[in-house]
């Protein structure tokens, strides 16, 4: 089958990548407006797609990209290995690394390679030495980098140890995600006998309770995951501490499903958030988790958080143990695990519960803090919507249908703030 697109040429997007980067990326002239320079970032990825596209064909493109996965192995293969903390701040020997890891020398020297291509480690000497040590790219999968993503890419990748026993998990076992994704196809499918389709993970690791119950219940589980988020939020939603007068909500802010409190771990940091208070609602066992968390931290941001553990989904408010008549309710990062249905659940639960002491603060307002797909959304957001997927059915909405499922839940949508992040986020106050 043909189509008559239009396909630019290599020169075209050439100048076009030429265009954008002396607009925005010219360190004698740069662009000050860091939202356009935000958004420039994101169509600098698709340009570079689109030559690469365009140079290599569509034949060798797609084989490229259904061979990443490979790529990300190696990634997560070396990190699970700890190989960039083993090298640390020397040179190591492709057998001492061996030696070291207890991997196999021929293993490791194949995976290192794969990560040579992308510029991670240096190898010492010049191509074959098999000498390896770190650089720029590759310090960030070591323990302790002040921007390590170590935990992300374990949350990501694979990695079946010892029939994927959780044996030394902190530097061994890696797994959810990409075990998870390979379970898609039979999620995909109606389950035989009609009963709710369990998302992926489940089949990958073979349990009923939810993923997040799941996690918490494994101790290293749910610290990996939730270290995982911090670093994955640096990244792709840094901006949403800078980017929302979050010192403008009236304290305390209730975070619906907070998790530890990843927000609050940075926001609490900066000078003009340290008046708010927040009270962290999540079910039982990551409450736990997040008063372990929070017992490390400076008294300062310590004391402005409290905890409350319940469950957003129970059928009565009684039930849900959600806190009332607050001033500022929170949701971030939750509605995306679950369908329409349960979004509306979950939102009227609050709902009810920001109205159930009477003569309700008229302020009183609901903060909804969500990736949401556009047409413009980066790889980065089309990669973690398969995540999400994989992990809980989760979904990315558009803004249309996140405003919608909102107002079906009692709402009126007040404001969608863009950032320069991956989040948004809708304010809502609940209607009477
Ligand atoms: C993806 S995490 C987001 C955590 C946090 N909001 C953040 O942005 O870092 C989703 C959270 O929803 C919580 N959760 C899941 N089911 C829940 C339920 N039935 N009641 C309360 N919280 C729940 C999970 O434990 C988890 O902490």
């Amino acid at each position: 089958m043909t189509t008559n697109q239009f396909v630019p040429t290599p020169v075209t997007i050439a100048e076009q990548i030429l265009q954008l980067s002396k607009s925005n990326f010219d360190a004698s002239n740069p662009q000050d407006d860091l939202l356009v320079l935000y958004n420039a970032k994101i169509r600098m990825q698709e340009l570079c797609d689109s030559l690469l596209q365009t140079v290599l064909g569509r034949l060798e493109y797609t084989v490229l990209l259904a061979e990443s996965c490979q790529e990300s192995s190696a990634l997560g293969f070396v990190t699970a290995l700890t190989v960039p903390d083993i090298i640390g701040d020397e040179t190591a020997t492709v057998a001492e690394l061996s030696k070291a890891s207890g991997a196999d020398a021929r293993f490791l020297s194949i995976a290192m390679s794969c990560l040579l291509k992308h510029n991670y480690f240096e190898e010492v000497g010049g191509f074959g030495t098999q000498v390896y040590k770190n650089n720029h790219l590759s310090d960030i999968l070591r323990e302790g980098h002040s921007e390590s993503v170590k935990d992300a890419v374990g949350f990501m990748y694979a990695i079946f140890y010892k029939h994927n026993s959780p044996v030394d998990h902190d530097t061994n076992s890696c797994d959810e995600g990409f075990k998870a994704t390979s379970y898609l196809l039979e999620a995909s499918k109606p389950s035989p006998n009609e009963e709710p389709r369990l998302p992926a993970v489940n089949l990958a690791f073979g349990f009923d309770k939810t993923v997040f119950e799941w996690m918490s219940d494994q101790e290293w589980r749910g610290r990996r995951m939730g270290k995982a988020m911090q670093q994955l939020h640096r990244m792709a939603n840094g901006n949403v501490v800078a980017d929302y007068a979050w010192n403008q909500l009236v304290s305390p802010v209730v975070d619906i499903g907070g998790g530890i409190g990843s927000l609050e771990l940075a926001l609490l940091k900066e000078e003009q958030n340290k008046a708010l208070k927040f009270t962290i609602f999540d079910i039982p066992k990551t409450i736990e988790n997040a008063k372990k968390t929070w017992t490390t931290q400076p008294e300062t941001a310590a004391s402005r958080v409290s905890f409350a553990p319940g469950n957003f989904l129970a059928p009565t408010l009684d039930e849900t143990c959600i806190p009332r008549g607050q001033p500022t309710y929170l949701i971030r990062h939750v509605l995306h695990d679950w369908t329409d249905d349960q979004v509306v659940s979950i939102l009227r639960n609050v709902r009810e519960a920001m109205l159930a002491i009477p003569g309700p603060d008229p302020n009183v307002k609901l903060v909804v803090c969500e990736m949401l797909l556009r047409d413009t959304s980066s790889r980065f957001v089309r990669t973690t919507s398969m995540q999400l997927l994989a992990l809980n059915n989760g979904v990315t909405r558009t803004e249309v249908e996140m405003v919608k499922l909102v107002e079906k839940s009692g709402f009126r949508v007040n404001r969608v703030h863009h950032m320069r992040a991956v989040d948004s986020i809708i304010e809502a106050i609940p209607e009477s």
